[in-house]
């Protein structure tokens, strides 16, 4: 699948001013800096899209971007700012967690980890939050371009045989780099295959969305 349109709808903090949970929803997250808003800026093939930095801790908000006017790409705050205060962490835990768990036309959940380092146990800790609270997740390795393939591939490698300790399998994997614009095209048509299947929340009498919280 290619992208053709990718526009920024809005910016929040509260599940319940996210858009009408209509369409297909995909949310990025994982550690400050790992690259989750370059990866979504690469793959609509749009510079400036999500606003990126070298110094981890940029993204905020829970940015929803509407591409080709048919499904919702979420950018997150990172987790694992060594800088933010205990009382900023405690908000992002709230706040991102609460999306988490409440947004009905979330269909999968991205979680990126730096294709550099052996697995650390902040990634693994959230992976296995995320199977307890049983949504559906797939690993996106970033920044491939930093090392040599068989260097990202030991990383790999390694973060499997660590999530397979409480897995019975490993969720979908992908290898990208947002430099090299590498690997994108298979998480694409996998967010198509699952655009195909989703099915929207059902309206109640009054015409309203019923939330599930
Ligand atoms: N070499 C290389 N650098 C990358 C890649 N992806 C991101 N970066 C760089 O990593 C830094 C952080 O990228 P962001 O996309 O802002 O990271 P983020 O995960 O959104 O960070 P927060 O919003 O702070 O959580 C920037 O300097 C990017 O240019 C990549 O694939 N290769
Ligand atoms: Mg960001």
């Amino acid at each position: 699948m290619e992208v053709k349109k990718a526009e920024f709808v809005c910016s929040n903090t509260r599940v319940d001013k996210l858009p009408a949970p209509t369409l297909p929803e995909y949310a990025f997250i994982g550690r400050s800096n790992v690259g989750k808003s370059s990866l979504i800026n690469a793959m609509t093939n749009k510079k400036g899209l999500a606003k990126t930095s070298q110094k981890p801790g940029k993204t905020q908000l829970i940015n929803h971007f509407i591409i080709d006017d048919t499904w919702y790409l979420v950018d997150l705050p990172g987790y694992g700012f060594a800088k933010a205060s205990k009382t900023s962490r405690n908000e992002w835990e709230k706040f991102i967690r609460r999306y988490l768990t409440h947004r009905d036309n979330l269909q999968c959940v991205f979680v990126l980890v730096d294709s550099r380092h052996e697995p650390q146990k902040i990634d693994l800790d959230f992976c296995y939050w995320l199977g307890e609270c049983g949504l559906p997740f797939m690993l996106v390795f970033t920044k491939a371009d930093k090392q040599s393939a068989v260097k990202s591939d030991a990383n790999v490698a390694k973060f499997k045989k660590s999530l397979l300790q409480w897995f019975e399998e490993v969720p979908q994997i992908f290898l990208t780099s947002a430099e090299k614009k590498m690997g994108h095209e298979p998480i694409l048509d996998t967010i198509a295959e699952v655009n195909g299947r989703f099915v929207p929340p059902e309206l109640d009498g009054n015409g309203q969305f019923q939330p599930r919280f």
